[in-house]
């Protein structure tokens, strides 16, 4: 449990909260819902900055809905609430938010809500009508003759008929408005997921490094679903039970008011205390819930997804044992939640039959003193039970509520979080042809996620446009990291990287990603075809308005092919009984790790790119995929600015300029040749180590 061991106090540093996080499912449901991802078991304080308000909001929230206080120092963030009325300004603020959401679909709703008021009427109606029915049978069998009978079963039938017709009207009714309801829910949900995911798709790279896969696709898919459940199913239930109550009320009032006052008052307080308090506990442990069924997602969805690592150390008995015990652990708090909820249950319906049992107890005697009729009596007793059963329904859209809400907060951590820097579209377009000169100037960063670690360190580098640059240097030095900071994966903190004078920062994203391509080490393709994969290098449009999800099969198959042979990929395509149709499997699986790596560059040349940058391209083959790959690597150099991050003397041998990374800047700078001939250079030393392999 969450517990804060005591308050911020003035001394503290405004932006730390002191929590303690003894159980292991609570401190991964924290770690995984409010980014502290160095978040441990026990006491520590936390540094709320890098978390977003919201999530800030919510954290402070989860907490104060029972697992015990949280106090925040003064002036945390400006909306983070510190108080209880700003917390339930913040509440007001979400909710309008929420239903915001609704608006596009408030004519499904409205129509959902009018067939709700129907059917409601119509059930609301049926007990009283009832209580008619039965005093006038007691009134005409009381003066029977055989005719009075007769006619009173063609009555009898007349009712029982409108009866059945004002049923099926209500039947229609019910039926209408969970199919309005429900598709209106779904199109929300549909909406929802489609912002959720623009926005983080567009969202730069260190988010990703930040949050894991299986915490996205949990916002994606099941808080998307509260959500819109929320605003469409569950709220017309909800306003359905509310009538239900009110109505209910009102018509027991109507038919006998101190049969209600009697029946109502001794036993309605002290139950809805009871259930109010029981209802409080659901929430937070069906949010535990949440969590640790989250917690458990992750592990399966991270094992699949490797699964080829589990295989070859043969782990499948220990991730089947990790993850028994994440269902083990959630396990536990269904158990706790089923028992709380059977409590729950149990003591809406006792308390329902409390107010029946109440009502007979008080209502008969009044019967014998002419108070009440057993017509009077019989509806208001159906009114009780509807009323103590639609009771419930009310406490569920209580609950609902505010599930959707903590649901919502997450969502609108991620609606709001722009990414500016990396997506900008609308930045400068150079009016003159790319050259590709790249230069890295007083160049110092370290990674977001571990800022404490400084990688490069004041790096100045020239790249000269058409010439192939190598940068070579032990594992960790930062090479692949100058790749990532060129393709606008990170920016650096100080410093800055110029593409032919102009800083990379303020070019135009599309721009830059048409004129740098990156052939990585481990080159990943997606499930489709070949044809889509080397399709996907083409520049189309990158606009969400161009819905069009087929546009990279209309890319002409001659220019697919043109790519495929430069890359040494024509051949074995063509011998691919689908050729180019045939499908690659997850990541390309079905493909070896050569053929991968040329299906990778056919893709990469699709887009003509003036910089070319291969990350260790070849050190993962064997010889002869390494020529076919080093081949077609020679091919497309040509006329190109190339940075190779090196392993493999073959490679660097031939390169204009070898840079030496040392200490997060460059130690050494010159030709194969110079470098060799410093007798305890960097280069040489490390040539001598054999840090990157012979060939
Ligand atoms: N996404 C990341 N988040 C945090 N730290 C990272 C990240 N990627 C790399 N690092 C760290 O940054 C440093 C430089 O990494 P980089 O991948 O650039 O090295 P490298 O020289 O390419 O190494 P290698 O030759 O082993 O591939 C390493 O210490 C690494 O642990």
């Amino acid at each position: 449990m969450i517990a804060l061991l005591k308050s911020a106090r003035s001394s503290f540093i405004s932006h730390q909260i002191l929590i303690s996080c003894n159980r292991s499912h609570i401190t991964t449901t924290v770690r995984q819902f409010y980014g502290l991802n160095h978040l441990r078991p026990g006491i520590q304080r936390v540094d709320i900055r890098n978390i977003l308000s919201t999530q800030a909001y919510v954290l402070r929230k989860n907490v104060n809905l029972g697992l015990s206080k949280m106090y925040y120092s003064k002036g945390v963030q400006t909306n983070v609430a510190s108080s209880g009325s700003k917390l339930k300004q913040i509440d007001r603020q979400y909710l309008k938010r929420l239903i915001s959401l609704a608006k596009p679909e408030r004519w499904k709703l409205a129509g959902g809500i009018l067939f709700l008021l129907v059917s409601s009427a119509v059930t609301m109606s049926v007990p009283f009508a009832i209580g008619k029915l039965i005093d006038m049978i007691n009134e005409q069998l009381k003066s029977s003759s055989e005719m009075d009978k007769e006619k009173l079963q063609k009555q009898l039938s007349q009712f029982c008929g409108v009866l059945l017709l004002v049923f099926a009207l209500g039947g229609a009714c019910n039926a209408g408005r969970v199919f309005l309801m429900n598709t209106a829910g779904q199109r929300i949900s549909k909406s929802i997921r489609e912002k959720v995911y623009q926005s983080m798709i567009r969202q730069e790279t260190a988010f990703f490094d930040r949050h894991k896969t299986g915490e996205l696709l949990s916002r994606l898919s099941s808080d998307t679903l509260t959500v819109s459940e929320l605003l469409s199913v569950k709220f017309s239930d909800g306003v359905r039970s509310i009538i239900s109550v009110s109505a209910g009320l009102t018509m027991m009032f109507y038919t006998s008011t101190k049969l209600s006052f009697l029946t109502l008052v001794g036993v309605v307080p002290p139950i809805a205390f009871l259930l109010v308090v029981v209802g409080k506990y659901i929430r937070i442990l069906s949010k535990q819930v949440q969590g640790s069924l989250a917690a458990a997602n992750q592990v399966a969805e991270e094992r699949f997804s490797n699964i080829r690592v589990v295989k070859t150390f043969g782990h499948e008995k220990y991730e089947c044992n990790l993850y028994s015990k994440k269902l083990e652990d959630l396990l536990q708090l269904v158990y706790k939640e089923a028992k709380v909820r059977a409590l729950f249950f149990g003591l809406t319906g006792f308390s329902g039959n409390v107010v029946l049992v109440s009502a007979l107890y008080v209502g008969a005697p009044m019967l014998g003193d002419s108070t009440v009729t057993v017509g009077q009596l019989s509806s208001f007793l159906i009114y009780a039970g509807y009323v103590s059963l639609s009771a419930s329904g009310i406490a569920n859209l209580w609950s609902d509520v505010n599930k959707g809400l903590g649901a919502s907060a997450h969502l609108w951590d991620i609606l709001d979080r722009k990414s500016d820097y990396t997506y900008n579209a609308g930045g400068i377009i150079p009016e003159s042809k790319p050259r590709g000169q790249v230069e890295f100037e007083n160049v110092t960063f370290a990674y977001p996620s571990r800022s404490d670690v400084t990688v490069l360190n004041g790096l100045n580098l020239s790249i000269p446009a058409g010439a192939m640059t190598a940068v070579v240097g032990g594992s960790g030095s930062g090479k692949s990291t100058i790749a990532s900071l060129l393709l606008r994966f990170y920016y650096p903190h100080s410093g800055q990287i110029l593409f032919d004078g102009q800083s990379v920062k303020e070019l135009d994203w599309t721009w830059l990603r048409k004129n740098v391509a990156l052939v990585s080490q481990e080159p990943v393709l997606f499930s489709g075809s070949i044809r889509d994969n080397i399709a996907y290098g083409s520049v189309v449009c990158d606009e969400p308005s161009d819905a069009s999800t087929d546009i990279f099969s209309r890319i002409p198959e001659e220019e697919i092919w043109k790519a495929a042979k430069i890359a040494n990929a024509d051949k074995f395509i063509s011998m691919l009984p689908n050729g180019l149709d045939t499908i690659v499997g997850e990541r390309g699986i079905t493909l070896s790790g050569g053929q991968r790596q040329r299906i990778a560059i056919a893709r990469a040349l699709m887009r003509d790119p003036k910089v070319l940058l291969l990350d260790e391209a070849t050190s993962a083959l064997d010889a002869e995929s390494e020529h076919l790959v080093q081949d077609a690597l020679e091919k497309i150099m040509l006329g190109r600015t190339v940075l190779v991050i090196a392993h493999r003397l073959s490679t660097v041998r031939n390169a204009d300029q070898i840079a030496v990374l040392e200490n997060g800047g460059i130690a050494e700078l010159g030709s194969y040749d110079e470098l060799m001939a410093k007798e305890n250079g960097a280069f040489k030393t490390l040539v001598r180590l054999q840090t990157f392999q012979t060939s």
